[in-house]
């Protein structure tokens, strides 16, 4: 039986889409750990000792002041930055230190930027089929029963982003919140474990923000989703778990209540004018 024979006999149809690297252990502990993680830029430490878990399926906001480091966080979980010191694993098989951004991107750790990067001459469909072109685990030539199986997760993720209607036309008519949903469509379609977002809805509207908030709270469950956000009114629609990064480590972590009413917290961050809004 040749190789794309074997793929369309297959129960599952959706296996080639999954990551093809060993799978990421979470059998006894979270989906993200980092331990002691220290990041130095011309000796001002930008991370200093920090240790974060994410579960499975958990859905985690980051907050903190300009320059407190989530942005440094982010690009040393995918590896962008080494870190000086300290250990950063996904599930219990991966040491994220020891792997490139290309191998730590096809683990299943996708990142959206703040911008969004869609082609605006492409349809919002190819957007998505080129995102999936672009997985390199996914096939050159594929046979009409894969390449069906691929528009069907297209069409799920388009259900998925709220884009359904718009498939056909060009990404760049579509509004600043669409644009964002498309590019988290994009990462979907490479199946992502954990999901990094930077500031999601900076430029929404109300109605888009509470899209995305319906958006990122439905992903949640599937995949872990880590949100870095300055409003905290969306961190609120969306929180249960909420860390607050100060000077490289967390200052605080619990429910938004918990953190709102933490007098360090309101004191580097919130600030008393904060407090009554979010408290
Ligand atoms: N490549 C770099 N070289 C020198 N300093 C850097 C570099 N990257 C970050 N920093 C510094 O490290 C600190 C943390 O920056 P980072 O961008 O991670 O903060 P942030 O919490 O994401 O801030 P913001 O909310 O403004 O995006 C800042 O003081 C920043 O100036």
């Amino acid at each position: 039986m040749n190789f794309l024979t074997s793929l369309a006999d297959r129960d599952r149809v959706f296996d080639f889409l999954v990551p093809a690297q060993s799978p990421v252990d979470v059998r006894h502990g979270p989906i993200l750990y980092l331990e002691d993680v220290t990041v130095s830029f011309d000796g001002f430490k930008a991370i200093n000792a920090l240790n974060l878990t994410i579960d499975d399926g958990e859905l985690r906001c980051i907050i903190g002041p300009n320059g407190a480091g989530k942005t440094t966080m982010m690009d040393i979980i995918t590896g962008k930055t080494r870190p000086d010191a300290g250990k950063v694993w996904f599930g219990s098989r991966h040491d994220l230190l020891a792997m490139n951004e290309p191998e730590i991107a096809s683990l299943g750790i996708g990142r959206k930027f703040q911008k969004p990067t869609v082609f605006e001459a492409l349809s919002v469909f190819e957007n998505l089929e080129l995102a999936m072109a672009a997985d390199k685990r996914i096939l050159p030539t594929l046979t009409a029963r894969l390449s069906g199986a691929v528009r069907d997760r297209i069409d799920e993720v388009l259900e998925t982003i709220g884009l359904a209607e718009l498939r056909s036309r060009p990404a760049g008519i579509l509004s600043h919140g669409q644009k964002q949903w498309l590019e988290i469509g994009m990462l979907l379609m490479q199946c992502p474990r954990l999901l990094l977002v930077d500031e999601p809805v900076a430029g929404m509207t109300e109605q888009e923000m509470e899209r995305t908030a319906e958006l990122l709270t439905g992903l949640a469950g599937k995949q872990s989703v880590v949100v870095v956000e300055h409003d905290m009114g969306f961190v609120r629609s969306i929180a249960r778990q909420v860390t607050v990064l100060h000077q490289g480590s967390v200052l605080a972590e619990g429910s938004m209540d918990q953190v709102a009413s933490d007098p360090k917290v309101i004191e580097v961050y919130l600030g008393a004018e904060a407090e009554e809004e979010v408290g």
